[in-house]
């Protein structure tokens, strides 16, 4: 098997100069003291990163040491599954993401990433043509069956006719090649308004939001279109329409990205060629013993490998040395500081906050403290009936304008587990998970707890899909601030948080994870292959140069 990284030119290339824009490319020496601050998934696979560069002919020569500061006494972040015990068997629950989407180039960069760990034989994937992969279900009082492609004209004419939940769609899409652009000055603005403005409330209200919720669990209102929708917002701009220009939007690469893709291509592509198929085929992949599987594993190689994991950690200080050429980190349990060469920052960007102080002028701290985070509390469910559910499908999303009457318990929407994945429990069964709160929680002091979030999952399960009978066992996980919210302007306080890192500490810190360049397991790993691979000053330059994009005909990213 190739390393995974090949040697980083110590000049890069023209192409990659040109493409990339210099200012990403550091210039930071060969080998050194390397800190990771956050176990999670980003801090762990950043790790392993910077092991494998230090493992290439270039870098062997020199001597680099690698140390991660976790503040809980385990690793692995929001990715957690638990195994629990039930009446002949075990099954598994996830608590924080459950599924993997095979899309490049982060999924890609996961595959490489689990065959490098030797997981590949763990893998479980959910395909394209399952119920799970083309039935998604809205609750907005009813449940709703979302329109999907494989499921035919008929069907698509049917439901946007007959079912007011996706009033607005025909009228929206038949409108919005006649909208015109927006102004030039319009730098940034909510998705709930881009929406609105191309197309109309009803689709935003309705459809969006729910989509919205089941990723962000966050307000359409607030979140920023720019951020979340880059690909929307640069076709608004190039092809004047999203309808008339989607043919080209849906195949739009990001420079960055394609960049990245060709990387992954060349240097690190996955050697198995059933994974590749697999991959191709599928719709969600995950693994046996759930996704901290992959937490799990990469401590183990990362402690096989000399790096030290000072879990029960936590940093209290980051400080530059007087010529910026080192960090220094102070932690709870040690009064004098460690310095190190490099630090990458992978815990919130809010818990970083805490950790700085900016020189006057730079309004770096704030910048960071007011990236927002939305709370989720997840109830796992487990029936011992395998035919307990009425309907088929992912799951259902309960849109921002469902009434509180249909909605008392603050659900945001149910995922059907068991008809996503199968494979990882020992019995049959019907496997649900409610969750709760997100942006309905904002402003509020105090979230309900334990006994009142089941009460209320088991409410939301009765009302949505008439299911009464007891659950066998049952998961009660609070997940504080777990999903940052990308506002609106988050690119332009992105790109000046970068000024204010170069300024503070020269090269020395940089960050990565899901506070800035995507919310999901790919978009951390991606963030941190990508911080290792560019040899990145701060991690936030792509915020600095005007997004480039291509379309490109890209019939099979796998092959
Ligand atoms: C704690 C709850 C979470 C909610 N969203 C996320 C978490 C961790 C993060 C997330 N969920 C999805 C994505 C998109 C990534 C992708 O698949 O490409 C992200 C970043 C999609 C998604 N949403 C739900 C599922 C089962 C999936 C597939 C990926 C995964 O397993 O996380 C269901 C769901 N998630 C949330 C809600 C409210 C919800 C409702 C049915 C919030």
């Amino acid at each position: 098997m190739p390393p995974l990284l090949s040697p980083l030119p110590r000049v890069a290339p023209r192409a990659l100069r040109l493409c990339l824009g210099r200012r990403y490319l550091s210039a930071s020496a060969p080998g050194g003291d390397f800190a990771v601050i956050g176990g999670g998934i980003t801090g762990l696979s950043t790790a392993w990163f910077l092991y494998q560069r230090s493992q290439t002919t270039d870098q062997k020569k020199h001597r680099t040491k690698i140390t991660l500061f976790e503040a809980a006494d385990r690793t692995g972040g929001w990715i957690q599954s638990k195994h629990v015990d039930v009446p002949g068997g075990r099954v598994l629950f996830e608590t924080g993401a459950r599924t993997l989407r095979p899309t490049p180039p982060g999924g890609r960069a996961v595959a490489t990433l689990i065959e490098e760990l030797g997981l590949k034989d763990d893998l479980i994937f959910g395909s394209k043509d399952s119920p799970a992969a083309i039935r998604r279900w809205l609750y907005n009082g009813k449940l709703v069956e979302l329109p999907h492609p494989k499921l035919g004209l008929l069907d698509l004419g049917m439901k946007l006719f007959t079912q007011p939940a996706l009033k607005g769609i025909i009228s929206g899409v038949f409108s919005e090649p006649q909208v015109s652009p927006r102004p030039d000055n319009v730098t940034d603005e909510s998705v709930g308004s881009f929406v609105t403005r191309r197309m109309n409330k009803a689709i935003a209200n309705n459809l969006t939001s729910a989509v919205f919720h089941g990723i962000y669990a966050g307000d359409i209102w607030q979140l920023s279109a720019r951020s979340l929708l880059p690909s929307l917002w640069h076709g608004e701009k190039e092809y004047g329409s999203l309808v008339l220009g989607s043919p080209a939007i849906r195949t739009l690469w990001e420079e960055k990205d394609e960049a990245l893709q060709k990387r992954l291509f060349e240097t690190d592509a996955p050697a198995d060629l059933v994974l590749r198929h697999n991959m191709a085929s599928s719709s969600v992949f995950t693994l046996r013993g759930g996704l901290e599987q992959l937490s799990r594993r990469l401590e183990e190689k990362l402690l096989q490998k000399g790096v030290t994991i000072r879990k029960g950690t936590p940093v209290t200080k980051l400080e530059p040395s007087e010529d910026k050429l080192r960090v220094k980190v102070f932690t709870k349990d040690s009064a004098e500081p460690q310095t190190f060469t490099n630090v990458i920052a992978t815990c919130p960007a809010k818990t970083l906050s805490s950790m700085l102080t900016a020189p006057s002028g730079t309004p770096l701290v704030p910048l960071l403290s007011t990236i927002p985070a939305v709370t989720v509390n997840v109830i796992n469910l487990w029936y011992p009936d395998p035919h307990l559910l009425p309907i088929r499908g992912f799951g259902s999303l309960i849109p921002q304008t469902t009434p509180l009457e249909d909605n008392p318990c603050w659900a945001l929407g149910i995922v059907y587990d068991s008809e996503i994945v199968q494979g990882q429990d020992s019995v049959p069964g019907t496997k649900l998970t409610v969750m709760l709160g997100g942006h309905w929680w904002d402003g509020w002091s105090e979230i309900p707890g334990e006994e009142q979030s089941i009460r209320f999952a088991k409410e939301t399960v009765a009302r949505q899909l008439g299911i009464t009978a007891e659950p066998a066992a049952v998961n009660f996980s609070s997940q504080k601030e777990c999903i940052p919210q990308y506002t609106v302007g988050h690119t332009a306080r992105m790109a000046q948080a970068h000024h204010g890192l170069k300024r503070t500490f020269g090269d020395g810190l940089s960050v990565a994870g899901s506070s800035y360049t995507g919310v999901g397991v790919n978009d951390c790993i991606k963030a941190a292959y990508n911080n290792v691979v560019w040899n990145m000053a701060t991690g936030l330059e792509p915020f600095t140069v005007k997004a480039k994009y291509r379309s490109i005909n890209m019939p099979n990213p796998w092959e």
